[in-house]
C-alpha cells in the first residue's frame, strides 16, 4: 500500500502533466507511476496503441489475473483526484484557478503495483459537451462491457437530487446494461457488475447509512421507471447489481481524514481476503488481458456504428481473433523447428531421434496454444485448436512419411548389405543368411517407424503399409538374389559335369565297341544323377520353390546334354573321327591279330585282308553316327525345348551325307595303305637273288684266271696299283672316293627308278579296280549293325 507522501506526491506530479510520459519497463517510469494512455480520444476515435500499452505495464500475460474499474460521475466532481490516490495513477486533475474540464475522452492507466487496469471516464453532463447525451451512453455502454467496478463518484450535495445529473446518468448505465446483460445468457447469468458510490466531501452530519438510502431508493425508482422489454418485466435491479457505498470527506478540510479514509477504501481494491473485497470473480468480464485491447476497440466499433452492442458475438470474436493470433504465434516457432529438418529428410537422411523432437515441436505449440488461448470462448478455442492440430499434423506429416521412405531405402540397403557380406562366409547357408538379414532389416524400418509415430492410434500415422511395401520389395529381392545364386549354382554344377564327364567319354568314344553308347549314356546318366542330387541338396538350403528346382533341374538337364553333346562333337569332329577310323582300320590291316605289323608277302591275300578291315571300319560310322545305345533301358530322349537360347542337339551325330562323306573320306586313306601294302611286296621283288652272284663266280671264274695269269694284264695291274699308291700318298683318295660314290649313287637311283615303273603300271591298274568294287559295298555296310565287329 502507498504511503500518504507517495500518494500526495502522484497527486502533484499528476497535476503538472498534461501529455502522455514515454513507456519505460513494465509500464513503471523511474519515478514509480504508470503512464496513463488516452483510448477514447476527444474525437471519439478509439487509439490503436492499447495492446502495446498493455504489454508496456506489463499485463499482457496476465490472462484473468487482471481487473478493470471505471470511475463514473459528473465534471470536476474529483474523480482523477480519487483514481490518483487509491490506485497511485497519474490521471490529469484539473488545475485549480481554471476550473475547467480536464478529462476528455476515456482515460487508461495501470494501478501501482497491482494488477489493475484503471479507467477515468469524461465527466458526464459536461458544460462542454451540452446536451450531448451520446457519448455519455457510449461510454457507459464501453465500460459496462469491460469493467467489472463502475465507481460512481458524487457530491454529499448531489444526494437525494433525483432530477440531478447523476440520476440521467444511472438511468443511461441500467439501460445499457439491460440491453447487455438482459438476456442473461448462460455466459453471462453469472455475469454481475459492483456499482460503488463513493460520495464525497461528506461532512457527516447525514450518516452514510441515510445516504445510502437515499441513494438505493433512488436507484430503484430509475429502475421502476425504465422501459423493460417485455421479458425482462420482472428483473429485478439486484440481478445485475451489487450496490456498495462509501463516504470520503472533504479533500481540503479534513485532509488528514480525506487521506486515511481514502487508505481505508484502498484496502478494498488491494486486499483478496476482505470481504469488502471488490474485485469478486463475478464481476470478472473473462476477456484475457491480451484480448482486452482487441475487445474494446470492436466494442468501440459497435458503439460508434450504433449498432446492438451482443457481447457473446463480441467475445467469439474476440475469441476467434486472438485464438487465431495465439495459433500463428505457436505455429510460427513450430515451422520454424520443422523446417530445420525438412532438408536432410528430403536429402535421404534417416534423423535419428526425429519422432521425439517431433512430439516435442508439437507439444510445445499446443501447449502455447492452450496456455493463451484456453481463457477464451471455449468452442472457439477448440474448434482453432483442432484446426491447430491439423495444420501441425499436416507439416509434421511430410517429415514423417519422408522419414519413413528414408527408413524403406535404408533398410533395403542394410537388408542387401548383410545379405553379400553373409555370402562371403565360407559355407554359408543362404536361406538362413536371407532370413537373418530380412529381420533386421525389418526390425530397423520397424523401429524407426516406431519412433516417428507422434500421436498413436491415428490414421496420419501409420506406418503399416509402408512396412508391407518393403517386406514385398524385400522378398522381391531376397527372390532376384536367390534366383542368381540359383544360376551360380546350376553353373557350377554344369562345370564340374563338364569336367566329369570329359575323360571317361572320351576314353569311351576312343575305343569304339558295340557297347560305346552304352558306356557313354551310362556315365552321362549316372554324372547327371549326381548333378542334380548335388542340386537338390543345396537347393533345400535356399528355400526353393517347387517351380524353381524344376527350372533350375531342366535348366541343368538340358546343359548337360548339350555338355555331352559337345563332348561328343569334338570327338567325333572330321580330324578326330578319322583319325579314330584310320586307327581301327591299321589296328585290323596292318597288325595282325597279336598285334604284330605285318610284312606283305607277294602270296598274302591283301586284297581279303584289305576288305574285311575296311569293311569293318566302315561300319564304325554307323555306329558313331547315332547315340543309340545296345541296352533299351539306357535309351535317353534329349531335351527338345529350347533353354537360353542354346538349341539342345538330338541324338544324331552324323547326318546321312556326312556318313557318305566320311565314307569316302576313309576310304581314300585306305586306299593309299592297301597301295603301300602292295607296294612293299613289289619292293621285296625287286631285289636281286642271291644265287645269281653264285652264277656270276661260276660263269666268270676262267675269265678271273686269265687276267691274274697274263704279264699284260698283271703289268696293268700293278700300275693301277702304283697309281693308287701315288693317290693315297698325295692324298686324294677321299676326293676321288667321293666322286666315285655320287657316281654309283646315281647310277643305282636311275636303276631303281627304272625297275619300278615297270612294275607299278600293272599293280595300280588292279588297284583302282578294287577300289570301284569297294565303294558298293560300303554302302551296304553303313546300314547295317556293328554285330559283326
Ligand atoms: N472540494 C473538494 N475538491 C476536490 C476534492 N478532490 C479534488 N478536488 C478538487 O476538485 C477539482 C477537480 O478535480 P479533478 O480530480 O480534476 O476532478 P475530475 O472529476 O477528475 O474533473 P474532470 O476530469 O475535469 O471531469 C480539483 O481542483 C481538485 O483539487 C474533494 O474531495 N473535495
Amino acid at each position: 500500500m502507498p504511503t500518504p507522501e507517495i500518494l500526495a506526491s502522484n497527486d502533484a506530479l499528476s497535476a503538472n502533466t498534461s501529455s502522455p510520459s514515454k513507456p519505460t519497463l513494465n509500464g513503471h517510469p523511474p519515478n514509480g507511476t504508470s503512464d496513463r494512455s488516452q483510448i477514447i480520444n476527444d474525437e471519439k476515435q478509439f487509439i490503436p496503441n492499447l495492446n502495446d500499452q498493455i504489454a508496456a505495464w506489463g499485463l499482457r500475460d496476465a490472462g484473468f489475473d487482471y481487473n478493470l474499474v471505471a470511475v463514473f460521475g459528473s465534471q470536476s466532481t474529483g474523480k482523477s483526484t480519487l483514481l490518483n490516490r487509491l490506485f497511485g495513477t497519474n490521471f490529469d486533475v484539473m488545475d485549480e484557478s481554471k476550473r475547467q474540464q480536464t478529462t476528455k475522452g476515456i482515460w487508461m492507466c495501470r494501478g501501482r503495483d497491482m494488477n489493475v487496469l484503471v479507467m477515468d471516464v469524461e465527466g458526464t453532463d459536461g458544460r462542454e459537451r451540452g446536451e450531448d447525451q451520446d457519448f455519455e451512453r457510449k461510454s457507459a455502454l464501453f465500460s459496462l462491457a469491460s469493467s467489472e467496478v463502475l465507481i460512481v463518484n458524487l457530491w454529499e450535495h448531489q444526494v437525494g437530487l433525483y432530477q440531478g445529473a447523476n440520476m440521467g446518468l444511472l438511468k443511461t448505465v441500467f439501460e445499457v446494461n439491460l440491453g447487455l446483460f438482459g438476456k442473461k445468457t448462460q455466459e453471462s447469468a453469472s455475469q454481475r457488475t459492483l456499482l460503488l458510490f463513493v460520495i464525497r466531501d461528506h461532512i457527516g452530519t447525514t450518516p452514510l447509512a441515510n445516504l445510502q438510502a437515499t441513494v438505493t431508493s433512488d436507484l430503484q425508482r430509475i429502475w421502476d421507471t425504465l422501459s423493460k422489454p417485455a421479458e425482462l418485466q420482472d428483473r429485478k435491479l439486484t440481478d445485475y447489481f451489487d450496490l456498495s457505498f462509501t463516504a470520503l470527506p472533504h479533500k481540503i478540510l479534513a485532509a488528514e481524514r480525506f487521506e486515511s479514509d481514502i487508505r481505508a477504501l484502498r484496502g478494498r481494491f488491494t486486499d483478496k481476503s476482505r470481504d469488502d473485497f471488490v474485485f469478486k470473480p463475478a464481476y470478472h468480464k473473462r476477456i484475457p488481458a491480451d484480448g482486452v485491447a482487441f475487445y474494446m476497440e470492436g466494442i468501440w466499433e459497435q458503439v460508434q456504428t450504433n449498432k446492438d452492442l451482443d457481447l457473446p458475438t463480441q467475445q467469439e470474436l474476440l475469441a476467434q481473433f486472438r485464438c487465431d493470433e495465439i495459433s500463428a504465434g505457436a505455429l510460427a516457432e513450430f515451422n520454424e523447428q520443422a523446417k530445420s529438418q525438412k532438408r536432410p529428410i528430403e536429402a535421404g537422411q534417416v534423423i535419428s531421434g526425429l519422432g521425439e523432437m517431433m512430439r516435442s515441436w508439437r507439444s510445445q505449440a499446443l501447449s502455447r496454444y492452450d496456455r493463451d488461448a484456453s481463457r477464451y470462448h471455449q468452442a472457439v478455442y477448440k474448434r482453432k485448436r483442432a484446426d491447430l492440430v491439423g495444420t501441425l499434423d499436416s507439416t509434421l506429416s511430410p517429415l514423417f512419411v519422408g522419414q519413413l521412405k528414408n527408413l524403406h531405402k535404408a533398410a533395403l540397403v542394410s537388408f542387401k548389405a548383410e545379405i553379400v557380406a553373409g555370402l562371403k562366409v565360407d559355407g554359408y547357408n543362404f536361406a538362413d543368411v536371407v532370413s537373418k538379414a530380412r529381420a533386421s532389416a525389418e526390425a530397423l524400418f520397424s523401429d524407426g517407424a516406431r519412433e516417428i509415430v507422434v500421436v498413436e492410434d491415428d490414421a496420419t500415422w501409420q506406418w503399416e503399409e509402408e512396412l508391407r511395401l518393403l517386406r514385398e520389395e524385400i522378398r522381391s529381392v531376397a527372390d532376384q538374389l536367390r534366383k542368381d545364386e540359383t544360376k551360380k549354382m546350376v553353373n557350377t554344377i554344369e562345370r564340374k559335369f563338364k569336367t566329369q564327364i570329359a575323360e571317361p567319354v572320351e576314353v569311351q568314344l576312343g575305343s569304339p565297341t558295340p557297347e560305346i553308347w552304352d558306356n557313354v549314356l551310362r556315365t552321362f546318366k549316372e554324372t547327371l544323377a549326381r548333378s542334380e542330387a548335388s542340386y537338390l541338396t543345396k537347393a533345400r538350403s535356399f528355400d526353393c520353390t517347387e517351380e524353381e528346382n524344376d527350372e533350375a533341374l531342366t535348366t541343368l538337364r538340358h546343359r548337360a546334354w548339350a555338355a555331352l553333346r559337345v563332348k561328343i562333337d569334338e570327338q567325333t569332329a572330321d580330324a578326330a573321327i578319322l583319325t579314330k577310323l584310320r586307327t581301327y582300320f591299321e589296328e585290323r590291316f596292318r597288325y595282325d591279330e597279336q598285334g604284330v605289323p605285318r610284312v606283305w608277302k607277294p602270296d598274302d591275300d591283301i586284297d581279303g585282308a584289305f576288305k574285311k578291315a575296311k569293311d569293318v571300319t566302315l561300319e564304325l560310322i554307323s555306329l558313331y553316327a547315332k547315340i543309340e545305345p545296345q541296352d533299351p533301358e539306357l535309351a535317353y530322349t534329349p531335351p527338345e525345348d529350347v533353354v537360353e537360347g542354346t538349341e539342345a542337339p538330338g541324338l544324331v551325330v552324323f547326318s546321312e551325307t556326312k556318313v557318305l562323306e566320311l565314307g569316302a573320306r576313309f576310304r581314300r586313306e585306305a586306299d593309299a595303305h592297301y597301295v603301300e601294302a602292295k607296294r612293299s611286296t613289289v619292293a621285296s621283288i625287286a631285289q636281286i637273288p642271291y644265287w645269281i652272284y653264285g652264277a656270276l663266280v661260276v660263269l666268270g671264274w676262267n675269265e678271273a684266271m686269265m687276267i691274274l695269269f697274263n704279264p699284260l694284264y698283271v703289268a696293268l695291274l700293278l700300275v693301277l696299283a702304283g697309281g693308287a699308291w701315288i693317290i693315297v700318298q698325295l692324298n686324294l683318295a677321299g676326293p676321288l672316293m667321293h666322286v666315285g660314290s655320287s657316281i654309283a649313287f646315281e647310277v643305282k637311283r636311275q636303276a631303281e627308278s627304272r625297275l619300278r615303273e615297270h612294275f607299278a603300271e600293272p599293280l595300280r591298274a588292279q588297284a583302282h579296280a578294287t577300289a570301284i568294287e569297294d565303294e558298293d559295298d560300303t554302302r551296304e555296310v553303313r546300314h547295317r549293325k556293328p554285330e559283326a565287329l
